[in-house]
């Protein structure tokens, strides 16, 4: 088993596990269930800067990021540094989120919460939308094109957008589909962890222009962000970059303000 089968083998468990602790009807009565979502293909298309910041603790590629932060004033900062969204990661087992992070979040920000997940399951999107989240991530590489079809309706229907994250040309033709907003690609192989923006470039081509475009993984420069711009990308996933120093958000802020000027 590669990392990725690892991961989603226990989300299946973790999911079957949630569902016998906490029915879905409990799920859809939270208070942030009814709520208005924010739209972060909007705010791409709007943004000078198009930037998505990240918060993510540890990964199976890089353990240890940062152990240290107030996820709630991560999110305020990245909101005051011009960023159009925030990711939060809630995987516990492999990257020490967790759906109180994002409600952490939700609970400092107004601008759009993509929920950073490997969802498999509708249960999910519930949760999702009950922790504050505005979109959600799918993964082709983990999903049939009938998941992906199902699980982009249901998300459509609870106001939530959706992100399809592929990684080459086979996931990104069983992919595209109307209910999906927003096309990642991700520069990071989740299988091998290699990364490189070569994926972002090569694949922009083969994306219809209805589809805003994210490049995710492994961007640390304001000159890969002006190059990938050339390709048609609206939207710049960035973790590590920001996560590795000591305050993220400040560290985010300089990154927008170099890239702004
Ligand atoms: O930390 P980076 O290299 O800037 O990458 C951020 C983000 O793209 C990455 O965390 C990610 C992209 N797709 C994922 C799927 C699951 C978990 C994590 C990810």
């Amino acid at each position: 088993m590669n990392i990725l089968e690892k991961i989603v083998a226990d989300k299946y468990k973790e999911i079957a596990l949630k569902k016998s602790l906490v029915p879905a009807s409990q799920l859809e009565q939270s208070v942030l269930f009814s709520r208005n979502t924010a739209s972060l293909a909007n705010a791409l298309k709007n943004s000078s800067s198009g930037i998505i910041a990240e918060h993510k603790r540890r990964s199976p590629s890089k353990q240890t990021i940062n152990q240290h932060t107030n996820v709630g004033q991560v999110a305020k900062a990245y909101e005051n540094a011009g960023a159009c969204g925030m990711s939060v990661l809630t995987d516990i087992k492999y990257f020490g989120g967790s759906l109180e992070d994002l409600l952490l979040a939700r609970a400092s920000v107004s601008m759009p919460l993509l929920r950073k997940e490997f969802i498999v399951d509708e249960y999910q999107l519930l949760e999702a939308k009950a922790f504050g989240a505005d979109i959600i991530l799918l993964i082709a590489a983990v999903l049939t094109r009938e998941q992906i079809k199902t699980l982009s309706e249901t998300a459509k229907s609870l106001g939530l957008e959706v992100l399809l994250e592929v990684h080459n040309q086979e996931e990104l033709h069983k992919g595209l589909m109307p209910n999906v907003d927003m096309l990642g690609v991700n520069n990071r192989n989740l299988k091998t962890f290699t990364v490189s923006l070569e994926t972002s470039k090569s694949l922009s081509k083969l994306i219809p222009a209805e589809f805003v475009k994210v490049s995710e993984s492994g961007i640390s420069s304001i000159d890969a962000i002006k190059d990938l711009k050339t390709y048609g990308y609206h939207g710049f996933l960035i973790g590590e970059n920001f996560m590795k120093t000591e305050n993220p958000g400040e560290s985010a802020k300089a990154f927008i303000h170099k890239l702004k000027n």
